[in-house]
């Protein structure tokens, strides 16, 4: 069987003045994967996320979305495109419900949009009860459904983390891109985090994910890539990167 790559990334680079903080950074996504992106403190990780998701232009790239030529324009496109993201900083609307914000990722798979939900034609009263159906079964999903309707801001974190992933997936993308989900995260919420993306995995979406606790990223990946100044220096299996001498040295020695 041959395997369908989902997202081909190739060439990036990418400066900041004097900077050169992606420097030929390429990979490769199968589809169904966890691809994991590492790296020390500054390697450039979240500047690929940027890039990809169409917040930063890169200098030279060319990228390829489940077989088609795909240019990281807008964020809007780019979720439309099928790639969904979360930040590092949470990003939610802290005084809208955890229901709302999950709302609101799905109105990028909608038709009618905003203004006919503000209008409330009769199509779009249908549509609104739908996304609230399915906004209500993502909650479910990733286990807050009894708080649907309490206010963002006053989730626990780990609750705030699932929300963002519950508000990504509801754009139904194609390629779930994590931004450092367990960071903050104590021992029992990390478990549960990784169950959550063992069965969004299961479901069929694939994942991109930078994660800092490299423990969790060995059990979890299907393959790496480790970034150390912006330059690809290793890329894997889990095991392989590990023993990698490169990767070591990047982690124990240096200036990081
Ligand atoms: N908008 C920007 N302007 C200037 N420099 C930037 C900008 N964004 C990132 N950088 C620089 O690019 C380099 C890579 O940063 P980036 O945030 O991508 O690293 P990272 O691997 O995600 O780090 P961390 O693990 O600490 O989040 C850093 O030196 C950073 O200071």
């Amino acid at each position: 069987m041959t395997e369908e790559i989902l997202l081909n990334v190739s060439g990036v680079n990418k400066r900041f003045g004097g900077l050169q903080a992606l420097s030929d950074v390429s990979l490769q996504i199968t589809k169904g994967q966890i691809y994991g992106l590492i790296g020390p403190n500054g390697a450039g990780k979240t500047t690929f996320f940027n890039v990809i998701t169409g917040l930063y232009q890169p200098d030279t790239g060319s990228f390829e979305l489940a077989g088609q030529p795909y240019f990281p324009s807008a964020p809007h496109q780019v979720a439309k495109a099928g790639i969904a993201r979360t930040f590092q900083n949470i990003r939610l609307f802290g005084d809208m419900t955890a229901m709302e914000n999950v709302m609101v990722g799905r109105h990028v798979r909608t038709h009618q949009g905003l203004i006919g939900a503000i209008l409330r034609h009769s199509a779009a009263r249908r549509e609104e009860e739908e996304i609230k159906r399915r906004a209500m079964d993502l909650l479910d999903f990733v286990g807050i459904a009894p708080i649907a309707h309490r206010t963002a801001r006053h989730l626990s974190y780990g609750d705030q983390r699932r929300l963002e992933i519950a508000r990504a997936l509801a754009t139904d993308p194609k390629l779930l891109a994590l931004d450092e989900p367990a960071a903050g995260m104590n021992p029992t919420e990390k478990l549960a985090l990784r169950e959550l993306l063992v069965k969004i995995q299961r479901n069929g979406t694939t994942i991109l994910l930078i994660e800092h606790d490299v423990k969790l990223m060995m059990g979890l990946c299907d393959r790496i890539t480790v970034l150390d100044y912006g330059k690809p220096i290793a890329e894997g299996l889990p095991s392989e990167v590990k023993n990698n001498p490169a990767v070591i040295e990047a982690y124990l020695g240096g200036a990081h």
